[in-house]
């Protein structure tokens, strides 16, 4: 079918679909059975499946905040995109690096990150292009977001080098974005989004790009899926040459020999966590060496070589901060 004959069905669709929904939903006096709205709803779904260029915000499939993972393409992960181990005290984060001491057979150096409170983001490159941009879903299959993450602005398109890659990171909308917003939406009556990890994710996961390109969303890389392409050891590295591509990646990192460096980071950066321009719920611990994550090698569901320290939630952390100053 042809853009323009979509364009005439669509609009067809949306104007059914719409008078269907204020019968049913304002006057409640349904129009015509479930069933036929379904259908037709379907119908809407499959059309701006194929043309995305031709959704608009008034669309029936735009109007349910953000739009259910089944109306995204679905991409397959080649490469499984795992969660991360979490531990919630220090003394854990000894017996971590206890473990990892056993398997090792000798200390190892970490590279101590920011957790980014986002949602994870696959990007593919071919010959130095972005052709795909995915959500992690349930690791093996997620969804196509690839529109959506052209309209990122520090997401590369083009890469200053013609490689074949996979990187990974956080999408997250800054505070400051989301702060606003959360205006917009109240002033105009609409729900308002909890946090800004769920206003990333609901303005990520959009079949209609514009709505995303409005949403100031942001990244910060932190992983290479095939770092022998860019001949790295290190995790260290490997963000050291990211940043060189032309990525954004977090700079509050360093490389620790022992957990004392990572004590200090930990009581910093639950201190500074309400200062810093977007989210964080923690920080993360990765051996630093390429070939020692590789022999250590993933669980099921996460790898063995890096660890997540969760922060205490954020209101908590205040109330124990607010006692501080009442001493
Ligand atoms: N939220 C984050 O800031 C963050 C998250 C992950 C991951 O989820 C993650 C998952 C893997 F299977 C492997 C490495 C990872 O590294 C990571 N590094 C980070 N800095």
């Amino acid at each position: 079918m042809d853009q323009q004959t979509a364009q005439t069905q669509l609009s067809q669709l949306r104007l059914e679909l719409n008078r269907y929904r204020k019968a049913y939903y304002t006057e409640d006096a349904p129009l015509v059975e479930d069933s036929v709205y379904d259908q037709k709803y379907q119908q809407l779904l499959q059309l701006e499946q194929q043309f995305p260029e031709l959704v608009t915000p008034d669309s029936p499939s735009q109007l349910v905040g953000d739009v259910p993972a089944s109306n995204l393409a679905k991409v397959t992960h080649e490469i499984p995109m795992l969660s991360m181990g979490d531990v919630f005290s220090f003394a854990e984060l000894q017996e971590f690096n206890e473990r990892i001491k056993n398997a090792v057979g000798h200390p190892v150096d970490y590279n101590v990150e920011l957790k980014i409170d986002g949602l994870a983001l696959s990007l593919v490159y071919q010959q130095g292009q972005l052709v795909q941009g995915s959500t992690r879903g349930d690791g093996s299959i997620g969804e196509d977001v690839t529109n959506n993450v052209r309209t990122i602005k520090n997401i590369p398109q083009t890469l200053p080098e013609p490689l074949d890659l996979e990187v990974r990171g956080e999408c997250f909308m800054p505070k400051a974005a989301f702060a606003k917003l959360n205006n917009q939406r109240e002033q105009n009556g609409e729900t308002v989004f909890a946090n800004p990890r769920n206003a990333a994710a609901g303005s990520l996961r959009q079949l209609n790009a514009q709505i995303t390109a409005q949403r100031q969303l942001s990244t910060f890389i932190y992983t290479v899926v095939n770092p022998q392409n860019i001949a790295v050891a290190t995790q260290s590295q490997a963000l050291e040459k990211m940043t060189q591509l032309g990525y954004h990646v977090n700079p509050e990192r360093f490389v620790s020999h022992d957990l004392q460096g990572v004590k200090a980071y930990i009581a910093k950066y639950q201190q500074l966590r309400d200062q810093l321009p977007y989210g964080i719920d923690g920080i993360v611990l990765k051996v630093n060496d390429l070939t020692l994550q590789q022999q250590l090698g993933n669980t099921v569901k996460v790898p063995r070589w890096e660890i997540a320290y969760k922060f205490p939630p954020e209101e908590a952390q205040t109330t124990i901060h607010q006692i501080e100053w009442t001493v």
